[in-house]
């Protein structure tokens, strides 16, 4: 009820003090039949629990028997795994006793070993002798029923030691055993011992020494590995426990790669419930997995594209549209394979169009010339030129999309971004259009020099800014960007490009800020570093979905095994690809014979990638006083003068010249003085900036901005 009414009763003073919830029943029961005095007892026999189930029926009878063979042909290595383990147990129960382990353990406890050291010494020598007189007086007992009896009293001994060690040793139910302590290797206990995984919490330094755990369900054996369920103390967090994931490794005694933590959340979880999964062996290992799309005619891009498998075997798939991938690692662990993989999901879509560019220019995307709508392969020059002016076309394209898009009524487009059905409209022309390219960096480091909308770059930089521009502006009107690269350092794939980049996969890399650099941010700290993986790993890696893709589940970043798929599978699905696009007419570009570049006006496209985003970061990001009034004052005279007097920026920017030189002082950018000339020609003296000062600063708040956001974006 609820208890902001008032009841009639409460008002004429009557209290009701119960409300039954009930239900009215038409039906009297029947009476129960009278049972014969043979059937009273079949019904006791039955129900008994004092009979045995075996005894209870025909299949009962059945399964006890085939349980008591099973239990006769195992008894015999049971029995001698029993007597192993009480032997182990009794010595180490003997060895403990005779070296005083208790008194000695709590004399160091509390810190008085030095004192009673005395007395532990005396005791132990009493001990041993405790033990010579006690194996003196069972050899002499021993000798003697030999001499009475002969060999008989031998076996006798030897079967009574037997048996109490195998009594002593023995498992009982839902017991932990014994802990095999003693030496040799750490084990899994911790899936027969609870306490175990409370010490491997306690050693990881995850709990305090007086903290425990609550399992909030047992160990059970769950696919190829233990998992379990647990509660952390009140104070803890369980993300901490998932950046510390290899301490907690170590303290269970199980490679990191064996142990997966997850975070339980939502229903049924809360921020200090974790679950745990071990595998029983390396997760990775084994045969290849066999890429499903193999086996598959067609495919629709806007689905999640299959990429591969976590270590409970769970598959990943990749969402592609809305977002872009960046694959990275150092040569031969699987790079290529990774980004075949999505691509051959959007080239068994007819309605796809590929712009294909592999700078190491070996046979690995040969086969997608059949298909591909732009296709270049090699690192010289004139590829690189080729690059650049296919990319210029798919900026232009870009730009004609959104002026396109805006025309369209609301019930075809109803959010200005691309549907599942424009991008399916021949007349529309806007295709899920995906830039794939291989060893990116070969492109990005071309340093012939270039002159875009007036401004001295390189050829690099000026596919880095065309790339960034595709992959901030291009998903919206359906591009897609794929890159892979050898080499992802910072150097050589900008912050800018990185910074928009959603989805990131990393396979093995030299060292944690290469790791860092693909998956973002302090992505090491949180227990996802890519240079910890297995050399022996091919096609291991960190997978880190794009945030705003639906394929993340709670975890930030998951390893996944990508599927494998041979250069026959890449072939036939190239060819499959193809006849695809024929019979839906879609074929195109380089794949239909026509490398005419397409008419583009690129004063335009230089003007989008200087006030859109590509240009520089100057526009990406939004820099801090006085830089951004000092950018926006100069202009393009950032890169055209060498010097900027401080009179000049302070009268443009009305601000007093003292705070506008500390201010400008903590962006590490100081003054000097410089010889300019003046109205009349003659050289003076002046305070001022170096233009490539003022850059600089730009250039570093850039990168901290950007990684402050990519960090920000992280934590979210
Ligand atoms: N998912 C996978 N499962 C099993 N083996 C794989 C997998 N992916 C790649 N490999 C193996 O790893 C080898 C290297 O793969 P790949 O050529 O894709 O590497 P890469 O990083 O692109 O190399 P490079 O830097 O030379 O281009 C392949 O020959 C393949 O046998």
């Amino acid at each position: 009820m609820n208890e902001n009414t008032t009841p009639a009763s409460a008002v004429t003073g009557e209290v009701e003090r119960h409300i039954f919830d009930a239900e009215l029943i038409d039906e009297v029961p029947e009476p129960e039949p009278q049972l014969t005095r043979g059937q009273r007892f079949m019904n006791w026999w039955l129900r008994s629990p004092r009979v045995p189930a075996g005894l209870k029926s025909r299949r009962a009878a059945k399964h006890a028997l085939v349980d008591a063979l099973a239990f006769l042909i195992r008894a015999p290595w049971r029995f001698i795994r029993s007597v192993g383990r009480g032997l182990v147990a009794a010595v180490r129960g003997w060895r403990q006793w005779v070296r005083v382990h208790d008194y000695r353990e709590a004399a160091e406890q509390s810190e008085k070993l030095a004192d009673k050291f005395v007395e532990i010494r005396e005791l132990t020598l009493f001990r041993w002798k405790v033990t010579g007189a006690v194996v003196l007086a069972a050899g002499a007992v021993l000798a003697v029923g030999c001499a009475v009896y002969g060999g008989r009293a031998m076996w006798a001994a030897l079967g009574l030691t037997a048996i109490a060690l195998a009594v002593y040793g023995r498992r009982k139910d839902g017991a932990p055993g014994r802990k095999p302590v003693l030496a040799g290797p750490r084990t899994l206990t911790w899936t027969m011992d609870p306490q175990m995984l409370v010490d491997a919490f306690r050693d990881a330094k995850l709990i305090g020494k007086d903290e425990s755990l609550r399992l909030v369900e047992r160990a059970a054996h769950d696919g190829s590995g233990w998992a379990v369920t647990v509660d952390l103390p009140a104070t803890r967090k369980a993300a901490d426990v998932l950046k510390r994931r290899d301490a907690l490794a170590s303290a269970l005694a199980v490679d990191e790669l064996q142990l997966i933590v997850e975070r339980v959340r939502g229903r049924g979880g809360h921020a200090g419930r974790v679950f745990l999964w071990v595998a029983d062996e390396d997760p990775y290992s084994g045969p290849a997995l066999r890429f499903p799309l193999l086996d598959m005619e067609y495919w629709d891009a806007w689905r999640a594209i299959p990429f591969g498998r976590d270590a409970r075997s769970r598959r990943i798939d990749l969402q592609l549209v809305w977002t872009s991938l960046i694959v990275g690692s150092i040569p031969r662990q699987g790079k290529t394979c990774a980004s075949r993989l999505p691509a051959a999901g959007l080239i068994l879509d007819p309605f796809t169009q590929l712009y294909i560019f592999d700078g190491k220019g070996g046979k690995d995307w040969q086969a997608a010339e059949a298909v591909a709508h732009r296709y270049v392969c090699g690192d010289e020059q004139e590829q690189a030129e080729a690059v650049r002016d296919h990319l210029v076309e798919l900026v232009a394209e870009v730009q004609a999309r959104f002026s396109r898009m805006s025309a369209l009524d609301d019930e075809i487009c109803p959010e200005s971004k691309i549907t599942p059905a424009i991008s399916r409209d021949r007349e529309l022309g806007m295709p899920i259009t995906a830039v794939i390219i291989d060893e990116v960096q070969v492109y990005l480091e071309n340093p012939a020099k270039e002159e875009v909308g007036g401004k001295k770059t390189t050829l690099g930089a000026y596919i880095a800014d065309l790339l960034t521009y595709l992959a901030r502006k291009g998903p919206a009107v359906g591009i897609v960007v794929v890159l892979a690269t050898q080499r992802p350092d910072s150097t050589t794939i900008p912050s800018r490009l990185r910074a928009v980049l959603g989805s990131r996969f990393a396979l093995r890399v030299m060292d944690w800020r290469d790791s860092n650099i693909v998956l973002g941010e302090q992505m090491n700290t949180r227990g996802f570093d890519a240079s910890t993986l297995l050399p022996s790993h091919k096609g291991v890696g960190i997978l880190r979905p794009d945030g705003e893709a639906e394929s993340g589940g709670d975890a930030v970043a998951v390893t996944v095994r990508t599927f494998y798929m041979d250069n026959a599978g890449w072939r036939s699905i190239c060819e499959r690809g193809r006849a695809l696009r024929e019979a839906a007419g879609t074929l195109s570009g380089h794949a239909a014979g026509d490398d005419r570049p397409r008419a583009i006006d690129r004063a335009a496209v230089v003007k989008a990638l200087g006030t859109g985003s590509g240009g520089s970061d100057r526009a990406l990001v939004d820099l801090p006083e006085p830089l951004a009034s000092v950018v926006d004052h100069l202009g393009d005279e950032l890169d055209q003068r060498e010097f900027v007097p401080s009179a000049e920026l302070t009268e443009a920017l009305e601000v007093d010249p003292g705070t506008f030189a500390k201010q400008m002082g903590q962006l590490e950018c100081r003054p000097t003085r410089h010889r300019i000339p003046d109205h009349t020609g003659d050289l003076r003296r002046v305070r001022g900036y170096f233009t490539a000062d003022i850059r600089a600063a730009v250039e570093r708040m850039s990168d901290e901005i950007s990684s402050n956001g990519e960090a920000e974006a992280d934590q979210e």
